[in-house]
């Protein structure tokens, strides 16, 4: 049995005659529900009224109604709301999630986790990019794609992993490539990727690179060069080819100094710690704390947010790359969020 899925094995005729909906026009939702428009699929996006976000989606040339209605308008309905939002929003789904409708998350946290517990006469299927939103809606818009992870947590049709596969194909990942795996499995990897390697591993390494530079007496704008610029375009070259193709491109010099010093920064001791965070995951520990930290108002996300917007390797990007008009306009910034 195959668990990689590409173009030919998607049938976009399994959302043929029916509504999805998105709920949610932030990262994930703006690309899920836009690449799903401009593949034909019939599509309503839910929000809440009086927010921004349902200008931008209409002056996107969708169709915007409050989160209920386009629940109950819809045959598929996919939450891509902020995980720890789930079981709030869920409350005005469920009353519209009729035998045989689908529902579908972006990633799992809130199922795996429990946050909602969907009646057993519905479909619930996952498509989750491996790709931030935006990134998703801009490969798509240059005939590329992003891979993705599917999964199915209930059948009661007998055509979820279609409806699955067709979601996907319409988002544009099976150009890519779409793993089937679990709920579980999707949820734990993910969480433990993120705060290990993409966001707090990458950002960490960065950091920790810039600051010794510069606690060393290097110019700030010499060890963001080093450790921030140039560190997409490593990346780069082993995402178009692999670790070997970088190795290729850098010098012997380089590469020997990878081999003999980078495991003395990155050795067992971190990943001993890594194995410790995957545990803190697969208890519920990570997603308790991170359900009650949103209880009482996000105090520690609000306020390392704010420090870490004042790092010094923010402050000298910034000029920095104000001095390059050739990258892209950022995320998040006046028009492109
Ligand atoms: N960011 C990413 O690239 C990835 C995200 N995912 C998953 O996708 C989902 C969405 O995440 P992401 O796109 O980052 O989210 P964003 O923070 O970018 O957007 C969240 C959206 O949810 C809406 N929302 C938040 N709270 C509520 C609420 N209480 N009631 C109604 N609407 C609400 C927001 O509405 P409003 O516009 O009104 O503020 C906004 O449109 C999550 O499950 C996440 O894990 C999966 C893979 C990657
Ligand atoms: C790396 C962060 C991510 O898991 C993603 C873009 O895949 C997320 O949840 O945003």
């Amino acid at each position: 049995m195959t668990r990689l899925y590409y173009d030919s094995d998607a049938d976009l005729r399994y959302l043929e005659g029916k509504t999805c909906a998105v709920i949610g026009f932030g990262s994930q939702g703006h690309a899920h529900a836009l690449n799903l428009r401009d593949s034909g699929v019939d599509v309503v996006v839910g929000l809440r009224p009086g927010r921004p976000s349902w200008e931008r989606a209409e002056k996107a040339g969708l169709r915007v109604m409050d989160i209920p209605a386009a629940a109950e308008a819809a045959d598929v309905v996919m939450i891509l709301v902020n995980d720890e939002r789930h079981a709030e929003v869920w409350k005005q789904i469920a009353p519209h999630m009729k035998a045989g409708k689908a529902l579908g998350v972006g990633h799992g946290f809130s199922v795996h986790f429990g946050q909602i517990q969907p009646p057993g006469d519905i479909d619930v299927f996952m498509v989750a990019p491996k790709a931030p939103g935006h990134l998703v809606r801009r490969l798509y818009t240059e005939g590329k794609g992003t891979p993705a992870l599917v999964a199915v947590a209930q059948d009661a049709t007998g055509k979820a992993l279609q409806i699955a596969l067709a979601w996907a194909k319409a988002l544009g990942t099976t150009r890519a490539g779409v793993f089937e795996t679990t709920f579980k499995d999707e949820t734990e990897s993910d969480l433990f990727g993120e705060q290990t390697v993409l966001c707090g591993g990458i950002t960490g390494l960065i950091k920790a690179g810039f600051e010794v530079l510069v606690e060393a007496g290097y110019p700030p704008e010499l060890a963001y060069f080093e450790c921030l610029h140039e560190m997409k375009l490593i990346v780069d070259l082993m995402y178009e080819g692999g670790m070997a193709s970088m190795r290729y491109s850098v010098s012997d010099t380089a590469e020997y100094g990878d081999y003999t010093r980078g495991p003395r920064v990155i050795d067992e001791s971190v990943k001993e710690r890594m194995r410790e965070i995957l545990r803190e995951i697969q208890s519920g520990q990570f997603a308790r704390e991170w359900i009650l930290e949103n209880q009482v108002g996000r105090p520690v996300f609000t306020a390392r947010r704010r420090q870490e917007a004042e790092h010094p390797i923010e402050v000298v990007g910034k000029k920095l790359r104000a001095m390059m008009p050739w990258l892209p306009k950022p995320v998040g910034t006046a028009g492109n969020e």
